[in-house]
């Protein structure tokens, strides 16, 4: 491969370069940083967020924002020693960040970089997941991982295919699939105030709403489009509208108290925060080879970030409410559909079915009824690579921004 067309002197003046792989799901970008992100301090993996957060923020604002990211930016950092590594519960762990902040957990970059931690090269990342020891299962011709992420252990399978030199190598033309953390709905069909200075044009006179709220490893609101005033459903073309009525929608929900009994996490603090508010349109939408049905979705998250994908956290939220909500069948499986896969013909969709309710003595939270884990499958594809690095008199760009 070409040698960079940039000096040595350069390259190595400013802060210690950082080397991403690039990849999307559906359409939804996963920066996935491997090396040169600062040592984070810590000895779990909440613990090293926490540090992140703390210390080298403006590390992700570089990585995510301008000018080497833009508004809907997404990342996940690689991080080899976690609390559940060393207890030998986990391969490898994961920290998932976002324009505005780190996220409990994310299903379209679980999928990317599963693929991505099958792989890659262990020449050109030295130190990279030394627990790396993936085993075939000839039958599926698929391979194990237990990734720890921020909510928690999630089982991923990935597809693979014999690749030269011996290794295996992830399969692109197959689905990758994850396990999720327990899901479970946290209220079904709540009556929301909306207060007068929360209203937004689409509500009418309108002084409240129905929704749903759901955890998928982080707290979403479900509401439908006619919910919130948008009769005919979700259309691409109401994206900034609909951005406004769900932003003053969270903020509504985040200021009355009431409503924080949705959004709490029975073992972890810091992780009982509200995440996003996904609105559907349960009457769009095509199922995918070997789905029972389908629906759209839009996920607003963090500070107002468009998923460009279906959002796995979220579809196993969906999911989940569905079987509390409606009695489903462990076994029906749903497609679930953005913007981008609804318009590509239904390529894209992430589908999800229960594959069980978790293990008896599991249970923290004291809601083993509702609880079931969901399987989310989908595809992520690789878009190319960088090495990052800011020059020492750069006084701009070293924390990113926002035009
Ligand atoms: O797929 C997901 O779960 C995520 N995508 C961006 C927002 C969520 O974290």
């Amino acid at each position: 491969m070409a040698k960079p067309p940039i000096p040595q002197e350069i390259l190595s003046a400013g802060a210690a370069p950082i080397l991403t792989v690039d990849m999307h799901t559906t359409g939804e970008p996963t920066r996935i940083i491997y090396s040169g992100f600062p040592e984070l301090k810590g000895s779990t993996l909440l613990q090293k967020r926490a540090d992140a957060e703390a210390n080298h923020d403006h590390v992700r604002g570089r990585l995510m924002l301008e000018p080497r990211g833009h508004k809907e930016m997404y990342g996940a950092l690689i991080v080899n020693d976690t609390d559940l590594t060393a207890a030998g519960e986990a391969d490898v762990g994961v920290l998932f960040m976002h324009t505005a902040g780190y996220s409990p957990m994310c299903g379209h970059a679980t999928i990317a970089v599963s693929r991505f931690l099958v792989d890659f090269d262990p020449e050109s990342c030295p130190g990279l997941f030394p627990k790396r020891n993936f085993q075939l299962d000839e039958k599926t011709m698929t391979t194990a991982l237990k990734l720890h992420c921020p909510c928690g252990v999630v089982d991923v399978t990935v597809p693979v295919v014999n690749g030269p030199h011996g290794r295996l190598q992830s399969d692109p033309a197959r689905p990758v699939s994850f396990i999720n953390v327990d899901s479970y709905a946290t209220g079904i069909d709540v009556a929301i105030l909306v207060p007068e200075e929360y209203r937004w044009p689409e509500l009418d006179a309108r002084t409240s709403l129905t929704a749903d709220f759901s955890y998928g490893g982080a707290f979403y609101c479900l509401v439908d489009a006619e919910q919130l005033g948008f009769k005919d459903g979700l259309r691409s073309s109401d994206l900034a509208a609909l951005s406004r009525a769900t932003a003053k929608l969270r903020d509504a929900i985040v200021a009355n108290p009431q409503y924080k009994v949705y959004f709490q996490h029975p073992s972890e603090p810091e992780l009982g925060y509200f995440y996003g508010v996904i609105v559907r349109d349960q009457k769009r939408g095509v199922p995918a080879e070997g789905a029972d049905g389908a629906e759209v979705g839009l996920c607003f998250f963090g500070a107002q970030q468009v998923d460009r994908s279906p959002c796995g956290s979220g579809s196993a939220a969906r999911r989940a409410l569905a079987h509390a909500k409606h009695g489903w069948p462990p076994e029906k499986k749903w497609t679930y559909h953005c913007f981008l896969s609804d318009d590509c013909g239904g390529l894209g969709g992430f589908s999800a079915h229960v594959v069980g309710k978790p293990a008896e003595g599991q249970d923290k939270s004291g809601r083993a009824g509702d609880r079931v884990r969901v399987r989310v499958e989908g595809q992520a594809f690789y878009i190319g690579f960088a090495t990052f690095f800011v020059e020492a008199t750069d006084g701009i760009s070293a924390s990113g921004f926002v035009a």
